[in-house]
């Protein structure tokens, strides 16, 4: 068998294991997030019958017609929510486009909410209207999960286990529905997902439909990543590396081609990137920081962090 890129730990028992185990837990994850800053998940609590179904779903809204998925292409959103075209966001360092569309789905909330006007209204899909209510549920079976994930890591951190509940709690975070079309001629230089870091606090990534995802170790190789049908592949993003001034690793990661053979088959993915409302502070923590480890970042909020980054992959004008 294949050695694992990436550790595996099992949820349930931080969830409803002993106190023996829920530390277990939180020391695996903690060491793991601050090593590869990548760890697979079982036991995560999102139903694979929810899974499936918005596979399905989305699998269904990439094969409309490309003038009747552009219409759910909404100008002035920065690709926040609905569908984004093929060949519009790219890595921040690359001039190239990723080969790839998506279409997004953000945070729900009641209509009487204070936060109602900070988010745009989701786009639903008339050829497919199951889509997005579907997506929204899985939404929030991931915003759980996540949640968990995140006092798991505050109590690793030392800063009690709900650090990170009022700042997530109808917190800006974006499932994402990722179609990688089929190959149909050499590709100039792009690959289906340049190498990058993930902009949020952690992603959540159920398993694609076709291999491809790679991270780049502290070796610096590239080594693939080839999860389990039952897990979810969990990795740190640049919100929490800023916040632990570097102590948890965003790792570098990409989607490669596949080999030419495989170039009709295309590949689907769904991650959930996992943000804070965007008042959350992201200056760093005082305990990350000593004479070995200066402060590595200025101090920012999430929103205007979340804003620089869209503008530098090219969503936001
Ligand atoms: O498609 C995948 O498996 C990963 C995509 C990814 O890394 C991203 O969208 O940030
Ligand atoms: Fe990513």
């Amino acid at each position: 068998m294949q050695k694992r890129a990436i550790p595996l730990v099992d949820l349930s028992k931080f969830t409803h294991g002993n106190a023996e185990e829920r530390a277990a837990f939180v020391e695996a994850l903690g060491e793991a997030f601050h090593t590869i800053g990548f760890v697979g998940v079982k036991n995560h609590g999102v139903p694979q019958s929810l899974i499936d179904r918005f596979y399905s779903e989305s699998k269904a809204f990439f094969a409309l017609p490309e003038d009747v998925k552009r219409r759910y292409e909404i100008e002035g959103l920065a690709g926040q929510r609905g569908f984004t075209s093929f060949g519009k966001e790219h890595a921040k360092q690359s001039e190239v486009a990723d080969l790839k569309e998506f279409f997004q789905i953000g945070q729900e909330v009641k209509v009487d909410d204070a936060l109602k006007d900070r988010y745009p209204d989701n786009v639903h899909v008339a050829e497919n209207p199951d889509f997005t209510q579907t997506g929204i549920e899985l939404y929030r079976a991931f915003e759980g999960a996540g949640s968990e994930l995140l006092r798991a890591i505050a109590i690793h951190l030392d800063l009690g286990a709900d650090y990170f509940d009022d700042k997530i709690e109808k917190g800006n975070s974006i499932l994402r529905s990722i179609f990688y079309p089929p190959i149909t001629r050499e590709p100039a230089s792009a690959i289906r997902a340049e190498q990058h870091e993930d902009i949020n606090l952690i992603t959540l990534l159920v398993g694609a439909s076709a291999g491809g995802l790679q991270l780049f170790t502290k070796e610096g190789e590239w080594v693939d990543i080839v999860p389990g049908d039952d897990e979810i592949v969990i990795n740190v993003g640049d919100m929490l590396q800023r916040l632990t001034n570097n102590y948890l690793k965003s790792t570098t990661h990409r989607v490669v081609n596949p080999p030419r053979e495989d170039w009709h088959l295309p590949r689907l993915s769904i991650p959930f990137f996992l943000h804070p409302k965007s008042e959350m502070d992201l200056t760093i923590l005082d305990k990350c920081v000593d004479e070995e480890h200066p402060a590595a970042y200025e101090p920012i909020t999430a929103g205007d962090y979340l804003d620089e980054r869209l503008r530098e992959i090219g969503l936001k004008k």
